[in-house]
């Protein structure tokens, strides 16, 4: 049976792509960086022995001439090579869709300004359109620490928290007792169709619970709303062409729910490894299991925590060697990531990175699979695989 699982290690990038200086970020390496802290943190190697055979240590050497530390196996089970975005932006759609073949070409709106960041009209009309008493934030921030500093008044005023980042995103902030949940949504839902006009690519809901700054904290009840990919994805074709695509985790938010089957949620690495293996059991003839592992980027790169980011990657190795058993004979494996974001980086944002193309499959020998010019590499793996028409970008590495 054709099937194909796509485990996405949302940042996780294997050193700085070529255009990196373009974007602040030349020099980062999220893999290699987290790799020394951890070294002088713990004063031992992270343990990555799954990932190493297939073949990531080789791929993160070969994509920024630096070794991690991390031992290397000697035998290598998976093909390895690593790939550079064409997408104009760092962020996590751009990286998604490329990965199925639709590279971002155009630019994204942004909110530039680190205060004020929004116009005034379009901060007008959403609080009309939604009746809440104002907003707050209305700036760049990073979302943990926005809770600390307005999570008290937000609950005081119940006004929502709206902030901006680097990327293209508009994100509202809400408890979900005294703001409710249901509320926060209908507000972003209002959001996103202002939003459009200015080119954002994603609203994003960002629920949280707590009852004072000390401990206010994010749930599992995010909600990304995301605007089309600009042309049909892998996902997309193989669907159309009566196959299967099932999403767990943010994948569908993130292809705003086209070309998905099945939308399966899960909150945290261990339950997300577990939905994935759970649906690769069920997953029928010509499928997709696609599974993005947000707390890489979410908890760990984001917040700057390498050595969390580090025990992260640990537990996920550990878990690999289920995930290689669960695939059929003629299944295979895609491990890569969607941009980078180098704990060890300043400030909070994405880093522009080479990721990792990790394939893995038991009918055919291991082998180096160099340097790719596109993520679109692998949506065009992917439909040589399943027997689909070629993608516009992109160019397979099966044959
Ligand atoms: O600081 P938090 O809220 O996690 O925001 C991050 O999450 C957003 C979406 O991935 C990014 O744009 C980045 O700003
Ligand atoms: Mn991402
Ligand atoms: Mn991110």
């Amino acid at each position: 049976m054709k099937k194909a699982v796509i485990l996405v290690l949302d940042s996780f990038g294997v050193g700085s792509a070529p255009d990196a200086a373009s974007f602040g970020d030349a020099g980062a390496n999220t893999f290699a960086s987290i790799s020394k802290a951890f070294f002088s943190h713990k004063g031992r190697q992270l343990q990555l022995p799954n990932l190493a055979r297939l073949g990531l240590v080789k791929a993160g050497h070969a994509a920024s001439g630096e070794l991690a530390l991390v031992e290397d196996s000697s035998d290598t089970l998976g093909s390895y090579g690593y790939a550079r975005e064409l997408s104009s932006g760092k962020d996590t759609p751009s990286g998604h869709w490329e990965i199925a073949g639709v590279p971002v070409l155009f630019d994204w709106g942004y909110f530039h300004d680190k205060t004020n960041s929004f116009p005034a009209e379009l901060i007008e009309e959403l609080v009309r359109r939604t009746g809440v008493p104002g907003i707050l934030g209305n700036c760049h921030a990073s979302g943990t620490d926005i809770l600390v500093k307005l999570g008290d008044e937000h609950i005081r005023s119940g006004m929502p928290i709206c902030y901006t980042s680097a990327d293209s995103v508009f994100q509202v902030a809400a408890h979900e007792e005294h703001f409710g949940l249901e509320r926060l949504y209908q507000f972003c839902e209002v959001a996103r169709e202002l939003l459009d006009s200015y080119n954002i690519g994603r609203v994003i809901a960002r629920p949280f619970l707590g009852t004072e700054a000390t401990n206010y904290a994010r749930t599992g009840n995010r909600k990304d709303y995301s605007v089309l990919p600009p042309a049909p994805t892998v996902l997309d074709m193989l669907t159309q062409a009566g196959g299967t695509v099932v999403s767990i985790g943010k994948i569908a938010d993130i292809y705003a729910h086209q070309g998905i089957s099945k939308e399966v949620k899960a909150t945290g690495l261990a339950a997300l490894v577990d939905k994935t293996l759970h649906e690769m059991a069920q997953a029928p003839d010509h499928s997709i299991v696609f599974t993005n592992l947000v707390d890489f980027d979410q908890n760990y790169g984001h917040r700057r925590d390498p050595i969390g980011y580090g025990e992260a990657l640990e537990y996920f190795d550990s878990r690999l060697p289920e995930l290689m058993a669960a695939l059929d004979q003629d299944g295979v494996m895609l491990l890569t990531a969607d941009h980078g974001c180098d704990p060890t980086w300043p400030g909070t944002e994405h880093t522009r990175e080479y990721v990792p193309v990790l394939w893995f499959n038991k009918f055919q020998p291991a082998r180096d699979l160099g340097e790719r010019q596109s993520f679109a590499d692998m949506g065009q793996t992917l439909a040589a695989y399943f027997g689909l028409q070629p993608l516009s970008y992109g160019q397979s590495f099966l044959n």
